[in-house]
């Protein structure tokens, strides 16, 4: 199933009626367009005096009377759940007043299975392909969000398994390569279609129930229940899997304030879910039109939830139920209003493909290791030595930097190459000399190892620790200071970083505790009902002024601190790795000199070692040989 890229599918369905205005609304026989006529009193039927008659012509996808609920999903959502199958994100939404059916169509009636509705033939399908697929393995997980007057709940959160709820609430969140999601939302693992749908059944009990305990009308909430899908293919062994999700929202009811007459709490849900769909109509209108660079999303929880979900990067579907009935011709002339401009929204989706890092390593490693065994076969053909992939041990690279002390100092003609391991330490001893040549600390600090003051060489040799202390006092002391001085400033700048960290912290609790202070402001004006309606449009009050002014100054701030923060870190990192190479080098110049104090066995030295220094005695040299072999070492 490939994607529908272009607009989002736009479809009218009108809810069955005896009473059906075929004076008003014309269904045309192309099946796309429906045309209205709207009289300015068309309340009062009779009195056709001063009324004037107004006519609208809206093309949509495909306009839908007296159809089934099969073929309803068929025609309308199965092609956006196999979009899912595929790694596709999809949403399909049903819009519409009070009564035209939206839940009918998103969930279906419990009086027969033959009219049960999106939610449950789509798990039918997701678990029949999941049967079909078997070239892959899947992973289906479902939520259920529930939005009422701008409170989220979750309506599975009564299930076994699921996380404690957050103190803090639950909150719609964005993460680079996750996209929205909500923060303390229970997502539970299911794995056969009726399992699933107990979850739905569970999640409609827990709205019902809650909306009883509340005393609150469960239909005037928006509802969105989720299916994450998981996908990784069982043939192909790469790290690549696909992950989509697949929204279908049920929308609260949309009415005319003045028509309802309602009032109290009816009044309060009525102005919530007006502001949120004058909302998501804003967010519809600026997706629509490609010059605005904007969109505001985070004006209401439901809009914020579905940020990812409405356009873009996923197939997208809206549902506008209307009901047929001359009374309500208002309200289906504003719902097919608001499907006109949806259908200017453009939609792009591509596969939400993801690499497995675990997966991406075992890969690796594997291939790492089939070069090794190639590599040895390659050179047991060409009768080379075998490379050893082994880190060098402490003497290799004593030797590694005996090597580049002689060649800097011109003792030594060249460097032997043996393998990429010992290029790599060879230009690492480069670089270290470099530094500690150049860098103005050690500038003068610096001296170059000199063989002519060896000690005398004594008959047996000390322990290497009293060697060692010894070294460091002596021959040794000199880079000793410098590896002191560097761990004094490690140590300096260590004090500064964790002193910035708490700083910036601080900073990061300030803001948050101002943002919270800004948002209970605002929701205790929602509450007291400030926010005032005007024409279907919400107006906000800002809170106080002193309270962004000071959010904005912390968050300055909070950017500066941060910068030098950051900048305080390189530092430590660059102190921390000057001293590990001093490190390396006091104990690789003693391990020199300990060799050569104490007249260590050739036996004791490493291969590696005796081999070059063989190819050095095997060189002409301009000095004496000795017979001893040992003192033959100390003159080279
Ligand atoms: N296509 C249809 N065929 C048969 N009955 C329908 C159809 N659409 C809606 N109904 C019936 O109409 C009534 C109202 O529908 P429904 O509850 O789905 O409306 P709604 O838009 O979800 O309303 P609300 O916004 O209040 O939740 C229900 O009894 C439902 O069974």
């Amino acid at each position: 199933m490939k994607a529908h890229s272009g607009e989002v599918g736009v479809f009218v369905r009108i809810r069955p009626t005896a009473n059906f205005a075929q004076d008003l609304i014309q269904c045309l026989p192309d099946g796309q367009t429906v045309n209205v006529h709207h009289r300015k009193n068309s309340r009062k039927p009779l009195d056709t005096r001063k009324s004037h008659v107004s006519s609208w012509s809206f093309q949509l996808e495909g306009v839908l009377r007296d159809v089934s609920q099969e073929e309803f999903y068929t025609r309308v959502c199965r092609w956006v759940v196999l979009g899912a199958l595929d790694g596709y994100n999809g949403t399909v939404m049903c819009f519409g007043q009070t009564g035209a059916g939206k839940t009918y169509t998103m969930t279906g009636s419990t009086e027969s299975y033959k009219q049960r509705g999106i939610i449950p033939r789509a798990l039918q399908e997701v678990f029949q392909e999941v049967e079909i697929r078997t070239e892959h393995a899947f992973n289906v997980y479902l939520s259920y969000l529930e939005i009422y007057n701008e409170t989220l709940v979750d309506l599975l959160s009564s299930l076994q398994g699921s996380p404690r709820p957050s103190p803090h609430g639950m909150l719609v969140m964005e993460e680079p390569g996750r996209g929205v999601f909500v923060r303390g939302l229970s997502l539970h693992p299911v794995h056969s279609e009726e399992e699933a749908l107990n979850l739905l059944f569970e999640g409609e009990m827990n709205r019902i129930i809650g909306s009883h305990a509340l005393n609150r009308n469960s239909s005037r909430s928006h509802c969105i229940f989720t299916v994450h899908i998981e996908a990784r293919s069982r043939t192909l062994t790469n790290a690549k899997y696909v992950t989509s999700k697949l929204n279908l929202v049920d929308l609260a009811g949309s009415e005319r304030l003045g028509k309802t007459g309602s009032e109290g709490q009816m009044l309060k849900e009525a102005v919530y879910i007006n502001r949120s769909l004058s909302f998501l109509e804003q967010a519809i209108l600026a997706l629509g039109d490609h010059r605005r660079e904007h969109v505001p999303f985070r004006q209401s929880k439901l809009t914020h939830a579905l940020k990812d979900s409405l356009g873009g990067n996923c197939n997208t579907v809206l549902v506008a139920n209307i009901c047929g009935e001359a009374a309500q011709i208002e309200e289906t002339l504003s719902t097919l209003r608001f499907a006109g401009r949806m259908k200017c929204v453009r939609t792009d989706p591509v596969v939400n493909e993801h690499t497995d890092p675990a997966a991406q390593i075992k890969k690796l490693e594997k291939e790492v290791q089939k070069l090794k065994e190639e590599l040895s076969i390659s050179n047991t053909l060409v009768n080379r030595l075998e490379s050893t992939y082994k880190p060098l041990s402490e003497a290799q690279q004593a030797e590694i930097h005996s090597q580049v002390q002689r060649y800097l100092e011109g003792s030594l003609e060249e460097i032997n190459i043996i393998s990429v391991r010992q290029i790599q330490a060879v230009f690492a001893q480069f670089k270290l000399s470099y530094l500690l040549n150049v860098l103005p600390v050690f500038y003068f600090l610096f001296l170059p190892f000199s063989l002519k003051n060896l000690p005398s060489l004594p008959s047996s040799p000390p322990p290497k620790e009293e060697a060692f202390e010894e070294f460091k006092l002596g021959q040794g002391s000199k880079i000793n200071s410098i590896l002191k001085e560097n761990k004094a400033v490690l140590l300096e700048r260590r004090n500064l970083l964790r002193q910035l960290t708490e700083e910036v912290n601080a900073v990061k609790r300030d803001i948050d505790c101002t943002a919270t202070v800004i948002q209970q402001h605002r929701e205790l004006r929602g509450d007291q009902g400030q926010y005032l309606v005007m024409e279907g449009e919400p107006l906000l009050q800002e809170p106080d002024a002193s309270l962004l002014m000071r959010l904005r100054d912390l968050k300055a701030l909070y950017r500066q601190r941060y910068e030098v923060l950051r900048d305080i870190k390189a530092e430590v990192n660059y102190c921390q790795h000057l001293v590990d190479q001093c490190r390396v080098r006091l104990l690789s110049e003693f391990e020199i000199w300990y060799k050569k104090s104490f007249l260590v066995p050739e036996e004791e030295l490493d291969v590696t070692m005796k081999k070059s220094l063989r190819q050095v005695s095997k060189k002409p040299s301009h000095k004496k040989k000795r017979k001893n072999r040992c003192s033959y070492i100390f003159s080279s």
